[in-house]
């Protein structure tokens, strides 16, 4: 247990960053070193941290790498990912490799379409108030453009309503959705500005009380396609094939296998989010209600073989991205990264990113249906390894090295070897 006193730190949030991290310091007892580290950490960032977040007293650096060999619609790529995890890019950039022969990652999208819920409760007759709600189509219309005049110069804007009358343990509630184009933004301020504004209106034409107005993440009129081929001869001939597939059955069949699989895609899928400033939690959250869509956990990603006997991978799943919003904009390394990408618009974004999701995903069932995940990934592991038992400078590679040459990446063996080298010195 910690020894902190009290999580009462009165008036925090009005302090300076540095003087944050003091308070914060002293009432945790942390040893000065960790204070040096924290402020060391911050450097550089913390105007912007104190921006972009509340009770900022530092910044935490996730590495930055490039997936190569990356084809999007015709187009090469250099994709920047922001990851913690070793071998998660190198899948990428050699999942990508075995499928340039067939001309990389095919793409589709459904658009840049948002949707917010209005809860509305209390009435007797919910068939009704939807109803009512559909006769106001061209009312809504207005209202909920009039919010966001902006949005309608680049072309986006209210586009259609959707009610449903859903059952709960409280009784039947009416759920008004409105279906909005959000154009190069993920959209959750537009549509829950536009969800406030229309449901005292809702609440005088039906008589029905409002609750929540807010978008939903399951944003299922924003769905991104991406396709791929990879020839037996870039997988390794047709038993790699075939028990690829089987691990995709077994994913489709199995939601305790289904959650590692798709944890895999969104190893990809979340490292370029993070790495242009998108929201993370909103695109998983998305992920996954999507996949349960049909009431139950499955596979994101379908695999097949096509006539000639190749392997083919589909990953379809929402993809609320934007380049305007949230952290995308101020963010110095997400417009940096979004210029290494070379992206003008959300959409162009979204395609990539479901195309590295689909790349990470076929890295990883490649490696389980042969060699196992820990040949690759604990080599690439072994350096953090090397780090958590404490080698600096040359000492890592050698640890490293040697803790592939074994075969065995523990952290007990890593101490011996470097006890053994220290000895040696
Ligand atoms: C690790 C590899 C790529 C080795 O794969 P390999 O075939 O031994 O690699 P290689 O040395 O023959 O090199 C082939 C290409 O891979 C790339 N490559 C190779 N090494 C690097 C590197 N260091 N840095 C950057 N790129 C690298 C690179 O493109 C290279 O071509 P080149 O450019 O040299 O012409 C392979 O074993 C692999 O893809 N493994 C899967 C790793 C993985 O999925 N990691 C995620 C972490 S585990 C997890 O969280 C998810 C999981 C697995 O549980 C999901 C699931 O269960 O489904
Ligand atoms: N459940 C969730 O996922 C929630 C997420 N969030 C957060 O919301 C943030 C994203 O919000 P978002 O609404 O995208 O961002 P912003 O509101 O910051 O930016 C979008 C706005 O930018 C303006 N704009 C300018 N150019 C364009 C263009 N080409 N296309 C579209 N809009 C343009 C629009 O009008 P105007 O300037 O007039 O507004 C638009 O509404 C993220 O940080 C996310 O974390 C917030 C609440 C809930």
């Amino acid at each position: 247990m910690s020894n902190l006193k009290s999580s009462r730190i009165e008036g925090l949030h009005k302090m300076p960053p540095e003087a944050r991290l003091r308070a914060v310091a002293q009432q945790a007892d942390l040893k000065e070193e960790y204070v040096d580290v924290l402020s060391a950490a911050a450097s550089g960032q913390i105007t912007l941290a104190d921006r972009l977040v509340e009770n900022a007293i530092s910044s935490m650096a996730i590495p930055i790498g490039i997936a190569t060999n990356m084809i999007v619609d015709g187009q090469e790529m250099l994709v920047p990912m922001a990851t913690e995890e070793s071998s998660v890019i190198a899948a990428v950039c050699n999942s990508a490799k075995r499928c340039r022969s067939t001309g990389g990652f095919k793409t589709s999208t459904s658009g840049p379409i948002m949707a917010a819920q209005i809860q509305l409760v209390g009435a007797t007759d919910p068939e009704n108030v939807r109803l009512k709600v559909l006769e106001r189509f061209d009312e809504i219309k207005e209202i909920c453009d009039t919010v966001d005049p902006l949005l309608l110069k680049f072309g986006g804007g209210f586009r259609d309503l959707d009610i449903r009358v859903i059952d709960t343990a409280e009784g039947p509630m009416t759920i008004v959705h409105i279906i909005v184009d959000t154009r190069d933004a993920m959209g959750a301020n537009a549509v829950n500005s536009m969800a406030e504004a229309l449901a005292p209106r809702l609440e005088e034409w039906t008589k029905a009380r409002s609750i929540l107005r807010i978008l939903t993440n399951l944003a299922d009129r924003r769905v991104v396609r991406a396709r791929a081929v990879w020839l037996l001869d870039e997988i390794g001939g047709e038993q790699v094939r075939d028990d690829m597939l089987s691990a995709y059955y077994f994913a489709d069949a199995d939601p305790y296998r289904a959650a590692t699989h798709n944890k895999g895609i969104m190893n990809g899928v979340s490292a370029v989010v993070l790495a242009t400033g998108n929201d993370t939690r909103a695109i998983e959250a998305g992920a996954h209600a999507y996949t349960a869509r049909d009431g139950w956990y499955r596979s994101m990603s379908r695999w097949e073989k096509d006539a000639d006997g190749n392997l083919v991978g589909i990953l379809e799943m929402p993809m609320a991205v934007g380049l305007i919003g949230g952290a995308t904009k101020i963010h110095p390394t997400a417009q940096a990264n979004l210029n290494i990408l070379g992206v003008k618009t959300a959409d162009a974004l979204a395609r990539i990113i479901v195309s590295v999701g689909l790349a990470q995903n076929f890295g990883a069932m490649r490696a389980l249906a042969t060699t196992g995940i820990q040949k690759g990934h604990m080599a690439l592991h072994a350096q953090n390894v090397a780090l958590m038992v404490g080698a600096t400078g040359p000492e890592i590679d050698q640890v490293a090295n040697e803790l592939k040459s074994i075969g065995k990446v523990r952290q007990d063996i890593a101490e011996e070897i470097l006890a053994r080298i220290r000895s040696e010195k």
